[in-house]
């Protein structure tokens, strides 16, 4: 599908001149600023004499980026790219897309925030240690934006499936930020990655003299309460309508986090309910490719932690909305994690799994030892259809538990979920191997197509950046207040619509929209959940027209306007909404 046309933008009303103009990556336009723009910027001598084009600038930078032959130099050089001209980053994104992701997102992303202090370059986004937690308006009051719509907050307990990354999982938020830009057309001046650095508890971080963050063994208990407290109350207050995405917090405090907060902001976890939704709309789109519901399926998670049990319990209301009762539902969902399958008797669940965990009882009548439930067993003895992984352990997948699984229905469903690449449970040529290409895969890292028996099969990236960018666009747009569970669930039924399989004919079709057709869908999604959020009263009036209309007007596109200078001190785009500033040019 094409991305819509560049229509002439109004000029911007811009103060810096010189070198503070091209040292700010929202305004920047590097060698593309015209003729008459240098004269009245005090720009001239300070570029080399030729005036480009975005698309000149973007073939060099192409040539650059094709330079390097590492994909974390790549990720390198794009995020500084980024730092210095934010417009032809972007659309040099647009252009890319495809090639570019893997590279700014999973699994290039988990390498960066490893190595986050050794690569450290130019500052962004907003780090809040501890120690100036007395002082969070104040850093706040710091960025240079006065209008931030969207926040993705980490404290990098958790980043991907590589564990406390401290202050290095910045690069998630980051990345994550990006995508709200590239495949929803956020405007990145309105985005903010924020760091709570809580400090870490990875011995190497507290060790390695060249770590950039509070270099302490992480607080806890109430200390981490009262701090993350501060937070949300000075975000609140600074911006009160900003939209929150809380990501990749340890498992312990994931869904505690998103239940205080999530009455008090407008906020979401993206583990739990991103995940969850992209994970139910791809596996509606299995269903499809058997001829089946999901409530026709028995599921096996390995890793029962805040992606697993998010994703099950949205299992859990897809079957009962396809006619199940809750507990014939839960019935068919085994969640296995370090202690094997999880079961009622257990003691020391957490509450969030203790009620996904299958009934002692009905497992007594196992053939097995019911204190270890192994994941084998536990694939065999429910006579499971579909494997879903995010337990962040390679390889934990194996021959042999597949083709048990495979023994037990002709198109096994097979989501090893886990991010990044090295993370994943089994790869997808293994799984294919060792079910004569009958197995149906999603994988949360992009994977390339497998060729079997002369046939290219492609591989579904499961992964909640199909999610997360179009509800931020619905909350900005349709003024939506709060994140409701249906919101996500709706946002899964437009993934699972969209989806090529049960379009095309053939038994190996696309699970998931390719990711040209992303920027599409994203607004899909956002009209769908503006929708939603209509029918809870949680969003502004507006008709069908007047929502399409307002997601159309908050698509921000990677192209330079024209600048005028302004009569006032503060630039544009830091001072404005899109709003006030239609109105100014009238
Ligand atoms: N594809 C996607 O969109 C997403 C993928 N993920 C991935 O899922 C993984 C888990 O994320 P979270 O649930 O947030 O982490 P988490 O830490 O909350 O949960 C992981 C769970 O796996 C369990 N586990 C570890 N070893 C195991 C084993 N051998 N067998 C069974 N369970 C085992 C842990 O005890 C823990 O309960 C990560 O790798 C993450 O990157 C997470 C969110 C989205
Ligand atoms: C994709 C994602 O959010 C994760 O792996 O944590
Ligand atoms: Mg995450």
């Amino acid at each position: 599908m094409s991305k819509p046309e560049q229509t002439a933008q109004a000029a911007l009303f811009v103060s810096s001149t010189g070198s503070d103009l091209l040292a700010n990556s929202l305004l920047n336009k590097g060698t593309a600023f015209t003729a008459e723009e240098r004269e009245a910027f005090k720009l001239k001598g300070l570029l080399p004499g030729r005036i480009e084009s975005l698309q000149q600038q973007a073939a060099r930078a192409y040539h650059q980026y094709n330079s390097f032959s590492e994909a974390i130099n790549k990720h390198i050089y794009l995020r500084m790219l980024q730092d210095a001209n934010e417009t032809l980053f972007y659309y040099l994104l647009e252009q890319h897309l495809d090639e570019m992701m893997p590279v700014i997102y999973t699994p290039t992303v988990g390498e960066a925030c490893e190595q986050f202090s050794e690569i450290y370059r130019r500052p962004r986004g907003l780090f809040i240690s501890y120690p100036d937690r007395h002082r969070i308006k104040e850093l706040l009051d710091n960025v240079d934006h006065q209008d931030i719509k969207v926040i993705v907050v980490t404290d990098g307990s958790r980043i991907l499936g590589l564990g406390d990354q401290g202050a290095g999982g910045m690069g998630i938020p980051i990345g994550k930020l990006s995508l709200y830009t590239a495949c929803a057309g956020i405007d990145p001046a309105v985005t903010l990655p924020v760091m709570l650095d809580v400090g870490t508890n990875n011995p190497q971080l507290l060790d390695n003299p060249l770590y950039i963050g509070w270099q302490h063994k992480r607080i806890s208990d109430h200390d981490y309460d009262a701090f993350v407290d501060l937070f949300i109350e000075a975000a609140q207050t600074k911006w009160p309508d900003v939209l929150l995405q809380f990501e990749d917090f340890e498992q312990q405090k994931a869904l505690p986090l998103l239940q205080r907060y999530r009455q008090q902001i407008c906020c979401f976890n993206d583990d739990i309910q991103g995940t969850a939704s992209v994970t139910v709309g791809t596996l509606l789109a299995a269903c499809k490719v058997k001829g089946e519901q999901l409530r026709d399926q028995t599921l096996v998670f390995a890793g029962a932690g805040s992606a697993g049990c998010g994703i099950a319990e949205q299992i859990v209301t897809q079957m009962q909305a396809e006619g199940l009762t809750q507990a014939e539902a839960r019935s068919r969902i085994y969640m296995v994690d370090r202690q094997g399958l999880l079961s009622s008797d257990m003691q020391g669940l957490f509450d969030f799994q203790q009620q996904l965990a299958q009934s002692a009882d009905k497992l007594k009548h196992w053939p097995v030892d019911s204190t270890f439930i192994s994941l084998a067993d536990t694939i065999k003895f429910s006579a499971a259809t579909v494997l879903i992984g995010v337990s962040g352990q390679p390889g934990l997948f194996d021959e042999a538990m597949v083709k048990q699984l495979h023994s037990q229905c002709q198109r096994p469903i097979i989501f090893p979920l886990s991010n990044p690449s090295s993370r994943v449970e089994a790869v997808p040529s293994d799984l294919l191997h060792w079910t004569q290409g009958q197995a149906i895969i999603a994988t949360g890292s992009p994977f390339k197509p497998v060729k079997l028996n002369d046939q290219w099969i492609p591989i579904a990236q499961c992964n909640n950046s199909y999610i997360f960018p179009g509800i931020g666009l619905a909350v900005i747009a349709g003024n939506i207040h709060s994140i409701t569970d249906e919101m996500l669930t709706q946002a899964s039924e437009v993934l699972a619509e969209a989806s090529p399989a049960g379009q095309s004919a053939g038994e190996n079709p696309a699970l998931l929209p390719a990711l040209d057709d992303v920027f599409e869908l994203s607004q899909t999604i956002a009209f769908s959940v503006i929708k939603v959020a209509q029918s809870q009263g949680l969003a502004a009036e507006m008709d069908d027209s007047q929502i399409h209309h307002a997601i159309k007007q908050h698509l921000w596109r990677p192209r330079y306007r024209p600048y005028q200078v302004a009569k006032q001190a503060l630039d544009q785009v830091y001072a404005e909404t899109f709003d006030n500033e239609c109105k100014q040019q009238k």
